[in-house]
């Protein structure tokens, strides 16, 4: 299996002055947290770093750190984490059937998790993770009013892996492009080319690291995890 992984983010949210998978968590960068769970993962033999070139330098050091066998490979990102994807797409080696995008912001990802993805993929063309969602969702227009309150039986929140075979996701990409759409998970593509996405059993743990707060909490899941007693 082929893994993208869009790192070219300037982590705005954060408040970081830098890439925040730069960012230590426990002793190490975001990012390494990612590699070390796709490296043990047992369908990954590929990476695709997909980040801003002028972190490349600290991208080396920490895969040097990490001495990884997984060969890693690095992609040049674009404005958007659609544009990254898509740049990601395009460097995939042509033996590659299927592809796994997973955010490197949620590094709280685990093994099981990407197999789980990868093995989906035998019976299905396009899947991704996610959670059912816990709150009562609200859809409210520009003036802040309710306008519904979909039901949340059916209601999921999006996680990343999000796995697909490698032409279809790129003709959903360049059909994005040639009708400019803007989405935020690779999946919306698929949806709007009217191709079925399976959901996944993704895991409340990995949660993608957006803010401050999320970074306190990632460290209350790794501390549990590191000595769960
Ligand atoms: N142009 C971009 C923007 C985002 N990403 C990646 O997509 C993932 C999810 O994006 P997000 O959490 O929004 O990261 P940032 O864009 O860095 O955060 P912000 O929007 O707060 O700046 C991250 O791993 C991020 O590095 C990317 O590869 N290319
Ligand atoms: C892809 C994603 O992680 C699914 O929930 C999410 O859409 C990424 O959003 P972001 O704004 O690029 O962080």
């Amino acid at each position: 299996m082929h893994l993208l992984i869009p790192a070219a983010g300037r982590g705005q949210r954060m408040g970081s002055d830098r890439n925040k998978l730069l960012l230590p968590l426990l002793g190490k960068p975001l990012l390494a947290w990612t590699l070390l769970e796709a490296e043990a993962s047992t369908e990954i033999k590929w990476i695709g770093i997909v980040g801003q070139s002028f972190d490349f330098p600290d991208f080396k050091g920490i895969i040097e750190d990490l001495n990884l066998i997984t060969p890693i490979h690095f992609i040049e990102g674009g404005n958007t984490r659609q544009e990254s994807v898509f740049n990601g797409l395009q460097a995939l080696p042509e033996e590659a059937r299927y592809v796994l995008i997973h955010d490197g912001a949620r590094c709280l990802v685990t093994r099981e998790l990407f197999d789980r993805c990868s093995e989906a993929l035998n019976k299905n063309r396009a899947v991704i993770a996610g959670v059912p969602v816990k709150d009562t969702i609200k859809v409210v227009d520009e003036k802040g009013y309710i306008t519904d309150t979909p039901d949340r039986s059916q209601m999921w929140a999006a996680q990343t892996p999000q796995g697909f075979e490698v032409e279809l996701l790129k003709w959903c990409h360049r059909q994005g492009q040639v009708l400019g759409w803007q989405v935020t998970d690779d999946a919306a593509l698929l949806e709007r080319c009217q191709f079925p996405v399976k959901i996944v059993e993704g895991e409340e743990t990995n949660l993608k690291l957006t803010t401050r707060v999320d970074l306190a909490i990632a460290q209350f899941i790794l501390e549990q995890r590191q000595d769960p007693h």
